[in-house]
């Protein structure tokens, strides 16, 4: 068993998730309240240690009036993360997840901060386990915002379960620009993750696209 994964990002009309110097003011206000509206319905919201490190998010509900915030996940093999990196903050349950390999001085100062840190995996974080580990929490869904690699790490294993994808009107360009989905890519189209678009919409000058993952 595994939490309910939906992937939610906004992205250029030709998939960038940032431009190549790393901006990525993409969503129009109109959708970073409907983010905001899945952040406060999900148990958790999860990112990879390259956005934290790019971005310092607050990964909290604060575009609306909620009464919870949802638990912050970072995957962050090495624990790369800054001590005072803004997700580490006292807004909302923080959860590391990282590996074997990281640093046990590091780990004992995050969990003396009242972080809950997870190791599972050696090299890289071993996501197939940290889900049935984050379900057995008693987390049953899961905002999956990003970035790239890390999208990748879960579309790979199978792990996204729903994609919202709102696109704005720009293009960005640039071969190294952070795209949707990054990684090493699947080879075949019979081995891409396949989709059923269920509905789409205007949203302020873009759009918004929502799939779910077909098995
Ligand atoms: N427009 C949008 O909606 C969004 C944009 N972004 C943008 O995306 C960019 C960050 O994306 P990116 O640089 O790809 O970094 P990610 O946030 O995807 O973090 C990737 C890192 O996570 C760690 N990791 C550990 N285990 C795994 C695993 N099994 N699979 C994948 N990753 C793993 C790795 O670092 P390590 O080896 O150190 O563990 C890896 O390099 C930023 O520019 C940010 O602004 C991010 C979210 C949403
Ligand atoms: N949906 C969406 N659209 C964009 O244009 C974005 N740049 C992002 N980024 C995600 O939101 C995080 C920053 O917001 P908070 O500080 O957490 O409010 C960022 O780290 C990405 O996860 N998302």
């Amino acid at each position: 068993m595994k939490p309910y994964v939906i992937s939610n990002v906004g992205m250029s009309l030709d998939g960038k998730l940032a431009t190549v110097t790393g901006d990525s003011r993409i969503s129009c206000e109109e959708d970073l309240i409907r983010v905001h509206k899945i952040r406060a319905k999900v148990d958790a919201i999860m990112v990879g240690i390259g956005t934290v490190l790019k971005d310092d998010p607050r990964l909290t509900v604060h575009k609306i009036k909620a009464d919870k915030n949802p638990i912050r996940i970072v995957v962050d093999s090495k624990l790369r993360i800054p001590l005072n990196a803004r997700v580490l903050n006292n807004e909302a349950k923080t959860i590391i997840a990282t590996t074997e390999k990281a640093d046990k001085e590091k780990m004992k100062l995050l969990k003396e901060r009242g972080v809950e840190v997870i190791v599972c995996g050696r090299d890289k974080v071993d996501l197939k386990e940290l889900m049935k580990i984050l379900y057995n929490k008693g987390i049953r869904s899961i905002l999956l915002e990003g970035g790239g690699t890390l999208n990748w790490g879960m579309f790979k294993e199978g792990l996204v379960d729903e994609v919202s994808v709102y696109i704005a009107p720009m293009i960005f360009g640039g071969k190294d620009a952070v795209s949707y989905v990054d990684g090493e890519g699947f080879k075949t189209v019979e081995e891409a993750v396949k989709l059923k678009l269920k509905k789409f919409y205007r949203l302020g000058e873009g759009i918004v696209l929502e799939y779910v993952v077909l098995r």
